[in-house]
């Protein structure tokens, strides 16, 4: 392979280096541009299965480590090295069940910090492969190997490297010589072992190492390699091809696997074999209620609709509920998902229902921001938008766990976006990559499993913009699944009864699977695609474990009209157990009422009314030929002093109308609850005999007497904190009157005069006329009375 020379040390190479710098820091910081939470400059990433290597951490991983350990040195500006990371990160995936015994690792030479450790091994060109034998010592400077272009030239030449371990043997690595006849006749007595594998080949083929290692991680199973010229047991076995694979078991039983070129998969997957360190699942809990549902028994090679709406459910009422408020960026990741959900989910006619309403009500949010409630009342509205139903709660059926914290949700995402991606397909959506988008946002903005997330986002990063086609938007999430599935595959978070298999399996697909000539494992992706648009497709869907959608729409009715009963008694109690301050205006306007002594009957009908949710006419005048308790009302309406105290004065010709409802609701509510509370008082008052002394007299319903009684304990509590209420708003009351006086004052410059300030000024004005107009008058006669005298002198 082509590699970066690091060698030249002249002039002309380092101002070379000093292009090559520049215009990969140009390059990083356009990519930052676009991707401005990266923060890896590496070719690799945690998630690669590559141990990423620093100065700190060099003689840890490669000194005396029980596994041998194979190092790429790379300079992440090298084009050759951007080109082989491809193959290097498919090796890691390819052969990672060979861990305990080799494992793979990298170190960034372009970084400076990592300069020494690189100088240290001598490297001079990237990339540069160095393979370190188990427990190797502080200064072994590595073999070489050489960094073959293909995954499979890779394989091989790291298994010749182990083979050529001295002794002794590490313990880690299995045998990887050819067995004899000898050796397994007494194989079982000295091995404890279920299953015995063994692979016929020549003396060139790979493939019996391969298979050894490939289940250096599995218990119970045993794989050693037979050559062809181990004649004694060909002739015993009958063999004829080469390579092919036998299952042997005590007293010389023994049974071909047909699979031949998936013989890992199939042993893998043989009874009692399991992979190491992980506890051993009790199968019989599986089938009873392991779970808090009990099982449901379904068919693993469908998909289940109930699995869909359960993951609708999830991902609408709990994963989007992280968020009291959507804005920005994460709300129109939350429109585009449901844009897409609107379009391509395959659901039943209600849900589809529900599913368009909520999308046409998230498009006409034009504001930058919507609150979870508002969005929850819009997807649970029924009764704006009739037979629309978004099925509560979840029931996973394919996407059962054995255990409750197996499987469940993140089984019903990639399930949901696989039917999506296919649906797409069969709508001829325009645009190839809108579900993958939508599944990326969603996954990044909302998915809770945030390392996922990261996971998701770095593969979405490497190529997901290759996408061109919906065809090819179904097989990179197929073969991104796949990845996850390879990275995870022993994970402790795998259910032990639902392997993370490179799926389909070659039973589900028989097709879907080839062999490359050089006997590798190859995806027909001709067969690939037929297959997943056939297997997530609308009509594969089963419908069972479903509830009926006219229950379902039964169950929303009555949910809402609990809801709003619910919602009805909080405000009620709002009302009634409101903030003395908040009740001065009701005290205020209950004072004018008392120095009335007419009562009208609407006051008690405000509050039946509200009780029974009605609108309220808001027309905010008094009619001169209105009726007293209607005046009373209208006056609420049109000078509600909580109005006028709260409020801020809107802007000129600027109505909201919705804090105005808001607000005047609310007033009203306070008033009619205040005096319906007033007047219930009013009335035990009236049946009550009055308290002397903390005694009451009380009617002893049993016995039919009057006699002295304490006071009923309910009562007494309400009156005085009736009266302390009173007490405390007349107290407050006072003191704002005060600050009212002087409101008044001050708005006399600001607003205007009142009607009684203007009589007045009438009054004063005329009576100032009247007293000038005297004294003119008086003046002028005593002036006429003395001219004569002043005449006659
Ligand atoms: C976007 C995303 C990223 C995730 N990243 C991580 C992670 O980084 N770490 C982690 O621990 N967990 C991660 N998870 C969860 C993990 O992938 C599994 O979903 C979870 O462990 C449950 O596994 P499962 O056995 O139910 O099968 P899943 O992998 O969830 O698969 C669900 C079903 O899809 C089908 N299926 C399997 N493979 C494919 C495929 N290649 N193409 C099409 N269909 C397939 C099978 O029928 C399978 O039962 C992620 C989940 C999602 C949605």
């Amino acid at each position: 392979m082509a590699r970066c020379s690091g060698r030249a040390t002249s002039r002309s190479y380092r101002k070379m280096q000093g292009h090559a710098k520049m215009t990969m820091f140009a390059v990083f910081s356009i990519l930052s541009l676009f991707f401005p939470s990266s923060t890896e400059a590496g070719l690799y990433t945690a998630t690669d299965q590559i141990i990423l290597l620093t100065p700190e951490t060099v003689e840890s991983v490669l000194v005396n480590s029980t596994a041998a350990i194979v190092v790429e040195f790379y300079a992440s500006w090298c084009g050759h090295c951007v080109a082989f990371s491809t193959t290097y990160k498919n090796l890691a995936r390819d052969i990672k069940e060979w861990k305990p015994a080799v494992d793979l690792s990298a170190i960034d030479c372009a970084d400076e910090s990592n300069r020494k450790v690189c100088t240290n091994y001598s490297i001079r060109g990237y990339p540069t492969l160095k393979f370190f034998n188990a427990y190797s010592k502080a200064d072994s400077k590595g073999q070489s190997l050489r960094a073959h272009r293909d995954v499979r030239g890779l394989r091989q030449a790291i298994i010749d490297k182990l083979e050529k371990h001295e002794e002794p043997w590490p313990p880690a690595c299995p045998p990887l010589e050819p067995t004899s006849k000898a050796e397994i006749d007494s194989f079982f007595e000295t091995n404890n072992v279920q299953h015995l594998a063994l692979i016929f080949e020549d003396l060139k083929s790979y493939i019996g190492r391969e298979v050894t290692l490939d289940l250096l991680q599995f218990e119970n199973i045993a794989v050693r390699r037979v050559l062809n010229t181990e004649e004694a047991l060909v002739s015993e076995l009958g063999v004829t091809d080469f390579p092919s694979c036998y299952l042997y078991y005590p007293g010389g039983n023994y049974t071909q696997l047909k699979a031949r070129t998936f013989y890992s998969y199939a042993l893998q997957r043989l009874p009692g074999v399991e992979r190491s360190g992980k506890p051993t699942p009790n199968k019989v809990n599986l089938k009873s209620n392991n779970t808090n549902e009990p099982w449901r028994h379904f068919n693993a090679s469908r998909v289940y609709m109930a699995d869909l709406e359960s993951a609708l459910h999830y991902s609408l009422r709990v994963e989007v509920s992280a968020y009291p408020v959507i804005r920005g960026k994460d709300l129109n990741s939350l429109k585009k998902y449901i844009c897409v959900l609107a379009k391509y989910f395959p659901g039943r006619p209600v849900v589809m229902n529900s599913l368009r309403y909520i999308d046409s009500w998230l498009q006409n949010q034009y504001g930058n921001e919507v609150s979870y409630d508002a969005f929850r009342a819009a997807l649970d509205n029924t009764a704006q938008a009739p037979d629309t139903a978004l099925p509560e709660g979840v029931r996973w059926v394919g996407c059962q766990g054995s255990q409750p914290h197996f499987r469940g949700y993140p089984c019903g995402v990639w399930t949901l976006f696989h039917v999506l991606t296919v649906q797409a397909i069969n709508s001829r959506a325009s645009d190839a990559l809108e579900v993958l988008t939508a599944m990326r946002e969603y996954v990044r903005t909302f998915f809770g499993c945030r390392e996922c997330a990261q996971h998701f986002e770095s593969m979405v990063r490497e190529n997901l913009f290759d996408v061109s086609t919906s065809s090819s938007a179904v097989i990179w999430l197929w073969s991104r699944h796949n990845r996850v599935n390879n990275r995870l595959a022993g994970a402790l978070s795998e259910d032990p009864y639902f392997p993370k298999i490179q799926w389909p399996s070659p039973e589900m697909c028989p097709l879907c699977h080839t062999v490359k000539l050089n006997g590798d494992h190859k995806w027909d992706l001709d067969q690939v695609l037929p297959f997943l648009t056939s297997y997530f497709s609308n009509s594969s869907i089963l419908t069972d474990f479903l509830d009926d959608e006219s229950i379902i729409l039964e169950k929303q009715r009555e949910k809402q009209a609990s809801e709003a009963k619910k919602r009805l008694g909080r405000e009620v109690k709002e009302a009634t157990t409101v903030n003395p301050l908040s009740l001065l205006p009701t005290i205020q306007e209950e004072e004018e009422e008392e120095e009335e002594e007419e009562e009208g009957p609407q006051d008690e009908a405000v509050a039946e009314d509200m009780a029974g949710g009605k609108n309220y006419d808001t027309t905010p005048w008094v009619k001169p030929d209105m009726g007293l308790g209607e005046r009373r009302q209208k006056r609420a309406h049109s000078r509600p002093v909580i109005v006028g105290m709260r409020m801020k004065p809107q802007p000129e010709d600027i109505v909201d109308l919705d804090s105005f409802v808001n607000q005047h609701y609310r007033a009203k509510a306070l008033a009619a609850s205040s005096r319906v509370k007033r007047r219930t008082l009013q009335r035990k008052e009236e049946q009550e005999p009055v308290p002397i002394f903390g005694l009451g007299l009380g009617l002893d319903s049993g016995l039919g007497m009057v006699g002295l009684e304490p006071m009923e304990p309910e009562f007494e509590n309400q009156k005085r904190k009736h009266l302390q209420k009173r007490e405390l708003s007349h107290q407050v009351y006072n003191v704002k009157e005060g600050e009212s006086h002087r409101i008044g004052w001050v708005s006399m410059f600001s607003v205007g005069f009142s009607k009684v300030d203007i009589s007045l000024c009438v009054i004063l004005y005329f009576l100032s006329s009247v007293c000038l107009l005297t004294m003119y008058l008086f003046f002028k006669n005593r002036l006429r009375i003395r001219r004569p005298k002043v005449s006659q002198l």
